[in-house]
């Protein structure tokens, strides 16, 4: 771990007394585009529309299903589909993502790893995602990751989701832990906000998606190859 991944911007002095890790699924866990931008291209052919590059669908990924399907309709980040397009079109999406919810998703190297010590350390674990719940439980059954997490909130879970800090608060309270003794380490602008609104930490890692933006210009404390660093930070920092 080298000093140079802590952002001269942060907020955070270390060492962190922490005693809960939240972690991001899309983009952060698991490499999930593939098999979203499956579905994405699968419901464009259903509706006669011209199917979108890999790269393009990959920068809707973020703020949930429903939203992903406006900007695939739209192609666009913030446009409003017509109303009733979206609504024969979002069930379209949420049938071809159940069938091919992973033909490619796989964890990012050093997730299982980081997930381990992440453990072994005596961390609690939660996941919070954006993602619909019924896709999220059977993708983390399937990937064997279910297990790790005491606590998993998905995108309907609670009234509000990512970037909103109701979800890291409400998993926080569940615990009794503080929001300063909690880390979110996530992949998006979603995950930053959320964070810094709930008074949580935040690392961030360079390998997913955060709407096509450069994760390095958001407001966190580390930016993290992997779950591994992220641990390697943490306990090295504690146990200095
Ligand atoms: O479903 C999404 O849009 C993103 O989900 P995430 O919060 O796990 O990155
Ligand atoms: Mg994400």
């Amino acid at each position: 771990m080298t000093q140079s991944n802590i952002q001269p911007s942060n907020r955070t002095s270390f060492p962190i007394p922490l005693k809960a890790v939240i972690i991001d699924l899309d983009g952060t866990l698991l490499d999930t585009a593939q098999d979203l931008a499956l579905a994405a291209n699968a419901m464009l052919r259903e509706l006669h529309m011209a199917e979108l590059p890999l790269s393009t669908i990959q920068s809707f990924i973020g703020k949930g299903v429903p939203k992903l399907v406006k900007r695939t309709l739209t192609n666009s980040p913030d446009d409003e589909p017509d109303p009733a397009l979206f609504e024969q079109a979002l069930p379209i999406y949420e049938r071809c993502y159940a069938e091919n919810l992973h033909v490619y998703t796989r964890p990012y190297p050093g997730v299982i790893e980081g997930l381990e010590q992440l453990k072994q350390s005596g961390f609690r674990l939660i996941c919070i995602t954006n993602k619909t719940e019924i896709f999220t439980l059977p993708l983390l059954h399937k990937t064997g990751l279910r297990d790790y997490f005491e606590l998993v909130l998905s995108g309907d879970s609670l009234p509000k989701r990512k970037p909103d800090p109701l979800p890291l608060l409400h998993a926080c309270k569940h615990f009794s832990v503080l929001p300063n003794a909690a880390l979110l380490i996530g992949d998006s602008s979603n995950d930053a906000i959320a964070a810094r609104a709930a008074g949580c930490h935040i690392f961030c890692v360079p390998y997913g998606y955060n709407e096509g933006h450069d994760v390095h210009k958001l407001d966190c404390d580390a930016v993290v190859n992997s779950i591994v660093e992220a641990n390697s930070l943490i306990t090295c920092q504690r146990d200095a």
